[in-house]
């Protein structure tokens, strides 16, 4: 198995490319299943649940291929078995993105339920709820969900949707499937984050007609049929927000290119209350830090808030910072699971329910430490920049999962790190 180790204590210092958004890539490979004309993808992230959702489509009878770095053509005319299959969902939740567009354009769909994962038990009751309001009769049996349109029609129908809260992937699938339905459909309390907005971007390039995508309120009017299309993924925030926290742990200095600094304002602004110095333009993002940062307080909420997928790296962070910050997680139940790792580096951290309260320490001391899901990861890595001595970051498959080769990125910025076996 794979490891991380990291000698910490080196400055992170220079320029770094910021890969396509992971989130946004998944449900968008899934659209292209909307239509039987090629679809070409660029800015598609080199990581592991890309490879896994090219897998799961091709496992469908769908050509699906990178056709050159990060651009993957996808060409779903002779899809044959519109199925998602355990094997292949059980290592990646986005699978369920299948979902919505399958039923919209075959009428029927096998697909796994995702099942629980360490943050939480992240249910797809919603997913299967707005399905039903379409038209679907989805049945979950053996662990899979069995959907099909009513005997006698061939489309769902629009349905006014309000979901019982703001799911990123249930307005995703819901909005696919709503472009080729039967009239209106209208979503209500759906997602607002960029990754959505870039998918409706896509989509109506694909020919579907979509209105107020980032807002709250989504209007889409059914069309008979998508066309293929040209899309860039838009920059991944996620891995950008990542980089800033190392950069600012480690009192560096770092520009990202490719980076979107407007998907990231909660973010930046608690940077720059902890005392960084946070620039964007066009493209980039510059962060110059010097000395101990200030422990800064948050809670994670919806887009615009402070995401839930930086929640643990900015927790590594405040780790060692000056002074105590309190950490609410209001997104997943089961979110802390760095925490106890952080501890074994030397981080003084106290749990009670959703808050997590960090009083910082000068320094962290190098240790084997193990990751527990993708966020975790990055957190652990963090940490390991600043400890002092080795830090050897045990089951790195999570981070693989969602980010494009980190170590090297990191090594480029002047971080001593390898990956070892
Ligand atoms: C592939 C992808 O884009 N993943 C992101 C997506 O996950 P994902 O879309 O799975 O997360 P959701 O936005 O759906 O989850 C928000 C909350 O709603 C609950 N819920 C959701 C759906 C449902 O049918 N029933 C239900 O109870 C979840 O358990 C969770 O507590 O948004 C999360 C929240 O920003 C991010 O952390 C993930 O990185
Ligand atoms: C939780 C995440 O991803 P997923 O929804 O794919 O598990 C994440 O990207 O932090």
């Amino acid at each position: 198995m794979q490891r991380l180790l990291i000698r910490g204590g080196r400055r992170l210092e220079g320029e770094v490319s910021i890969a396509g958004a992971k989130n946004a890539a998944l449900p968008e490979l899934c659209a292209a299943l909307l239509t039987d004309e090629p679809v070409r993808l660029h800015n598609v992230p080199q990581l592991q649940d890309v490879a896994t959702m090219l897998r799961l489509i091709a496992n469908m009878g769908v050509q699906a291929e990178r056709v050159g770095g990060t651009t993957v053509q996808i060409d779903a005319a002779a899809l044959t078995t519109p199925e998602a299959p355990y094997e292949l969902v059980k290592t990646m939740r986005a699978s369920v993105l299948a979902l919505g567009p399958l039923l919209a354009r075959f009428g029927e769909a096998t697909v796994s339920l995702p099942g629980g994962c360490a943050i939480g038990s992240r249910p797809v009751d919603q997913h299967i709820k707005g399905l039903q309001a379409m038209g679907a009769q989805i049945d979950v049996e053996h662990g899979y969900m069995l959907a099909r349109l009513p005997r006698g029609r061939s489309r769902l129908h629009g349905a006014r949707i309000v979901t019982d809260m703001v799911t990123v992937t249930g307005t995703e699938n819901l909005m696919m499937a709503a472009t080729l339905a039967e009239g209106e459909t209208l979503l209500e309390n759906a997602a607002q984050e960029p990754e959505v907005v870039d998918l409706a971007e896509m989509l109506i390039a694909m020919g579907a007609r979509i209105e107020g995508h980032g807002t709250s309120r989504i209007r889409i009017q059914g069309v008979d049929r998508l066309h293929g299309c040209v899309h860039t993924v838009v920059p991944d925030r996620i891995e950008a927000g990542t980089f800033l926290c190392a950069a600012a742990a480690t009192g560096g200095d770092i520009r990202l290119r490719d980076a979107r600094g407007e998907h990231l304002d909660a973010v930046i602004e608690k940077l720059r209350d902890a005392g960084a110095e946070v620039a964007c333009g066009p493209g980039w993002i510059h962060l110059r830090s010097q000395g101990r940062m200030r422990a800064q307080s948050f809670r994670t909420t919806e887009y615009p808030g402070f995401p839930t997928d930086m929640q643990a790296q900015f927790m590594a962070l405040n780790c060692i910072a000056e002074g105590a910050a309190k950490v609410t997680e209001t997104i997943f139940e089961n979110r802390f699971m760095h925490v106890n790792e952080l501890v074994r580096l030397g981080a003084r951290i106290q749990i009670d329910g959703k808050v997590a309260l960090i009083e910082g320490v000068p320094r962290l001391s190098g240790a084997t430490v193990m990751a527990t899901d993708l966020r975790a990861s990055a957190s652990l890595v963090i940490a390991g920049l600043v400890a002092d001595g080795e830090t050897l970051v045990e089951r790195i498959y999570h981070l693989d999962r969602g980010y494009d080769r980190m170590e090297v990125k990191l090594r480029a910025l002047g971080a001593d790190i390898e990956r070892i076996s």
